[in-house]
Parts: C-alpha cells; sequence; structure tokens
C-alpha cells in the first residue's frame, strides 16, 4: 500500500500572536490602542461600571501623550519593535520549517491593533487552509495575555461557518530549547561584557490577587528562571527574579524590579544584567522601561554598570526554539 498524496494532505497554518503595538508613536495611536487593550476584561477585572469611566475620563486623557513620547524613543526605521520582530519571526519560522519538511503557511497575528486575528483568520480561510496551530508568543501562561488571545480566536469561531480544525499552545516556559537559547543569550552577552554580580531576570507583572484567583503566571516564571539559573550554574544568590510594568495602584507580583534595582545599588552590589524572558521580542516594556528608565535608577543609586541582554527577537537559538515548540504541537498534522 502506498500513501495518499501529498496534495491530499489538509493545508496547515501556524499563526503567531502577540500583543499588539500602536500604529505609530502619537497620542492618537496610543489612545485607539490603549482604548482596545485596556477594554479587555481579561486585562483589567473591575467592573465595567467602575473601570469605564476611569479608562475613558482619566487613562485615555493622560496616558497616551506620556505613552507616545516613550514609544517614540524606541520607534525602529520599519516601525513599532514589538511588530518588527515579531514579522521577522513569522518570515524566518516559515523558512525554518520549510527547510525541515513541513508544508505550512506562517503568518503572524495581533491581540490588539493589526493584523487583528480575526482578520488573519479570515484571509487564512479564503486561501483554503484547514488547519490553524495557535503559537501565542507568550512562554508562560497567563490569563490577561494567551488567555485573551484564545478569546478572539473564539470570537472568530463564533462567526464562522465552516471552521477550520485549531491547535492552541497555552506555555513553553520550560521548553529546553527556550531554556537554551536563553542560557546561550547570556553567556554570549557575558563572553563579551564580563559576568556581573547579580543577573536580574524580569517579567512583566500582574496584579497579585490573579494568582490567588488560579492564574498559573506567577509559578511559570518562577519556574522559568529557575531553569536558566540552573543552565548558567547560577548559586541562589546570584540572580533574582523580579516583576515589572506595574499597572493602577493595586498590589501586583513582588519583588518589583526597579525597586529591587535600586535595593541592590544601595547594597553595593556594582553591576547587574538585566534579562526579560517572558518577552519573545523586544518593544517598549524592555527597550524604554528597563534599558531606559531602570538602568538610570540603578545607576542613580550608586550601580556603576548595568547590562542590558535582548530578548530572544530573531536570534538563531530563538528561532529553534520556537521551531522546537510548534514541531511538538504539530505532530500529525504539518507533513
Ligand atoms: C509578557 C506578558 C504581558 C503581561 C502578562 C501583560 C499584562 C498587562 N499589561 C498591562 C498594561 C500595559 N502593558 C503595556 C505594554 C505591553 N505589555 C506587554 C506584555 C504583557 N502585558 C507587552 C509586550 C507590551 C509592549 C507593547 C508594545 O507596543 O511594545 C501597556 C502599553 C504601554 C504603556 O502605555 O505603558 C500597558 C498599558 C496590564 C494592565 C496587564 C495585566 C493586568
Ligand atoms: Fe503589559
Ligand atoms: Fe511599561
Amino acid at each position: 500500500m502506498t500513501n495518499p498524496p501529498d496534495t491530499a494532505a489538509p493545508t496547515t497554518a501556524l499563526l503567531l500572536c502577540n500583543l499588539g503595538t500602536p500604529d505609530a508613536p502619537t497620542a492618537p495611536a496610543l489612545r485607539r490602542y490603549l482604548a482596545e487593550f485596556l477594554s479587555d476584561r481579561r486585562v483589567v477585572e473591575i467592573p465595567r461600571l467602575a473601570w469605564l469611566p476611569i479608562l475613558h475620563g482619566i487613562i485615555l486623557r493622560t496616558r497616551p501623550k506620556k505613552s507616545a513620547a516613550k514609544y517614540a524613543s524606541v520607534w525602529m526605521p520599519e516601525g513599532s519593535p514589538l511588530k518588527v520582530w515579531t514579522e521577522r519571526q513569522a518570515k524566518l519560522l516559515q523558512g525554518f520549517l520549510g527547510e525541515r519538511g513541513h508544508r505550512l503557511t506562517v503568518r503572524y497575528a495581533m491581540r490588539y491593533g493589526s493584523p487583528a486575528i480575526g482578520s488573519v483568520l479570515d484571509q487564512l480561510r479564503a486561501e483554503g487552509i484547514e488547519r490553524v496551530l495557535v503559537l501565542p508568543a507568550y512562554p508562560q501562561y497567563c490569563g490577561a495575555t494567551t488567555g485573551s488571545v484564545t478569546d478572539a480566536i473564539a470570537q472568530w469561531v463564533l462567526k464562522t461557518r465552516a471552521l477550520p480544525e485549531l491547535r492552541f499552545v497555552n506555555r513553553y516556559h520550560g521548553e529546553p530549547a527556550y531554556i537554551n537559547a536563553l542560557a546561550d543569550s547570556v553567556r554570549r552577552h557575558w563572553q563579551a561584557n564580563g559576568q556581573p554580580e547579580r543577573l536580574v531576570m524580569s517579567f512583566h507583572g500582574m496584579p497579585a490577587r490573579t494568582t490567588t484567583l488560579g492564574d498559573p503566571y506567577h509559578a511559570e516564571c518562577l519556574e522559568t528562571g529557575l531553569r536558566l539559573a540552573q543552565a548558567l550554574n547560577l548559586k541562589a544568590e546570584q540572580f533574582l527574579v523580579t516583576f515589572q510594568s506595574r499597572f493602577g495602584k493595586a498590589k501586583w507580583l513582588e519583588p518589583y524590579t526597579e525597586p529591587s534595582l535600586v535595593r541592590l545599588a544601595k547594597e553595593g552590589i556594582a553591576s547587574v544584567d538585566v534579562i526579560c524572558p517572558g518577552f519573545a521580542a523586544d518593544c517598549l516594556e524592555t527597550l524604554e522601561e528597563i534599558d531606559q528608565e531602570a538602568r538610570q535608577a540603578f545607576i542613580v543609586a550608586g550601580g556603576k554598570r548595568f547590562g542590558y541582554i535582548p530578548c530572544l527577537n530573531d536570534s538563531e537559538p530563538g528561532m529553534r526554539a520556537l521551531v522546537a515548540v510548534a514541531e511538538k504541537h504539530l505532530q500529525g498534522w504539518a507533513p
């Protein structure tokens, strides 16, 4: 018996999803982006009646201008870093997976802004795609990010008649190829610049109560941190896991990144490197909040040497990690 011809195999797509970013570093573009992002019930879990007046009456009047100036300081010639890197990752994934014999289409989409998840899924259906693997570019599962990507897919499902088969990647926080890629990136940084006294692993924060409510995000960040430290043979006192980007007045996951860096400097720690393992691509939160703001806070507090280790972006080890995750979830699908 011979296998049926390959042309009979269902056509498959991989959809790489990231958060989304404004179209321009301007206040109007920021207002559109933040309005969509901060209206998501997965992101702000405050009753609508209380939240919407705050969002429209205060936040969307004040934050866009301030955030636009921050975005302007990291904007690349081709656009917002998050979008530039995500687009490159999708192109490279297509090539890497193709080289390894997988016949599938790779596209990227954004949860907020463009290209929107629903419109990319519409295009894929119009192209006759019958199977879609959804790969959110979030190594650690979080309701506000991974869960929200699933919501956007579900919204598209609700209005679509002929559905493709769907698979979802929920996490890859312990994937060996991802941990190795991070470790490789740290080692290369140390070879070029020397090893600092502390390695700070900074993850995006979340309201602390989300952990009590059952979100596995905090535990998964800690696990990634421990595995990275093990891969680098670090002792407990040589590294710390911290949380950045606090939004609002509630208690968020601790320890907070910037106050931790200030404390280290005040305790006499002269050199630190910061890596952000929870971000698959550099973006405002890493390039501005860490490499600019946190750097300055550390130096002002008396620190001498601050190294920022870039995200995996389009690096070969980073792409191999995404390939390894994709291949695990494509089993039995893409030839
Ligand atoms: C990596 C995981 C992320 C989690 C978890 C997350 C939760 C979260 N974020 C906000 C509020 C904001 N985040 C903003 C930017 C931003 N956040 C992530 C990732 C996670 N967020 C990324 C990759 C980015 C950068 C986007 C880019 O364009 O570069 C912003 C916008 C910027 C600003 O105005 O400061 C806000 C606001 C909340 C409230 C939240 C969970 C409750
Ligand atoms: Fe965020
Ligand atoms: Fe931030």
